[in-house]
């Protein structure tokens, strides 16, 4: 089995022509062992089935590199993954772009708890677990993301004390959402939005780029 996942992985990867090692590679399977392990005491997925794991989130999680690492041109920025659960897509960041500085914010104690549970088994100094509200963040970040998270309008209402000036938020969502775009407060805009393609799943996803309107950037 772990061969045949190992081999997903790097068909996925090159699918999706990302430049990964093969120890980062190893690393994402580390990963996805940490959360079948530990997936019963902190509830972090529905899903059980390994392969469903690998296509359903690491393969999807892994989709939003190309586009980000297109946004910071390898600039050592610090990124706040909200409503990150059990780490998605935020671990999946700090492993591949191990020059940012990653923030997985959750509600839920324990699922912040497994995130810095990940950072220390596979020694990512890059990445940190944060059990707290969104709404209660300050400290500032260059790139705000989530996945699966909330519609637009909260998803940036909720986050947007934690922005940093010139900041942008990524929002991983499902089919173009257009009826969350026009229920935008109107002093956010949407500057992009970007197909995204998930290698062995026939879904529609796409990444939601949006920043402040009266922003510069
Ligand atoms: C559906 S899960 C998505 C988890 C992960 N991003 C993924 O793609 O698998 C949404 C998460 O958002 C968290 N959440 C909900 N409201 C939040 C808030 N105001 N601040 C931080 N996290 C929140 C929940 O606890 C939950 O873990």
């Amino acid at each position: 089995m772990t061969d045949t996942l190992a081999h997903g992985l790097s068909t996925g990867v090159q699918a999706m022509s990302l430049n990964l090692s093969a120890e980062q590679q190893q690393r994402l399977l580390d990963y996805m062992g940490l959360i079948q392990k530990w997936n019963k005491v902190y509830n972090l997925t529905a899903l059980r089935d390994p392969a469903e794991m690998l296509t359903h989130h690491l393969l999807d999680s892994l989709t939003a590199i190309a586009p980000l690492t297109r946004h910071t041109l390898g600039e050592p920025i610090r990124v706040l993954d909200v409503g990150s659960g059990g780490g998605l897509p935020g671990v999946v960041l700090a492993i591949c772009m191990p020059e940012l500085h990653v923030t997985c914010v959750d509600t839920v104690a324990k699922k912040a708890a497994f995130v810095q549970q990940v950072a220390a088994s596979l020694k990512l100094t890059n990445l940190k677990g944060l059990h707290a509200r969104v709404e209660s963040l300050t400290e500032p970040y260059q790139v705000i993301c989530s996945r699966a998270f909330a519609s637009l309008p909260d998803f940036v209402n909720w986050s947007r004390s934690a922005l940093a000036d010139g900041g942008v938020w990524m929002a991983m969502k499902g089919k173009h959402p257009q009826d969350e775009i026009d229920a935008l407060p109107s002093d956010v805009k949407v500057f992009h939005v970007e197909p995204l393609t998930v290698p062995g799943l026939d879904v529609e996803r796409c990444m939601v780029w949006l920043k402040p309107s009266l922003s510069l950037v």
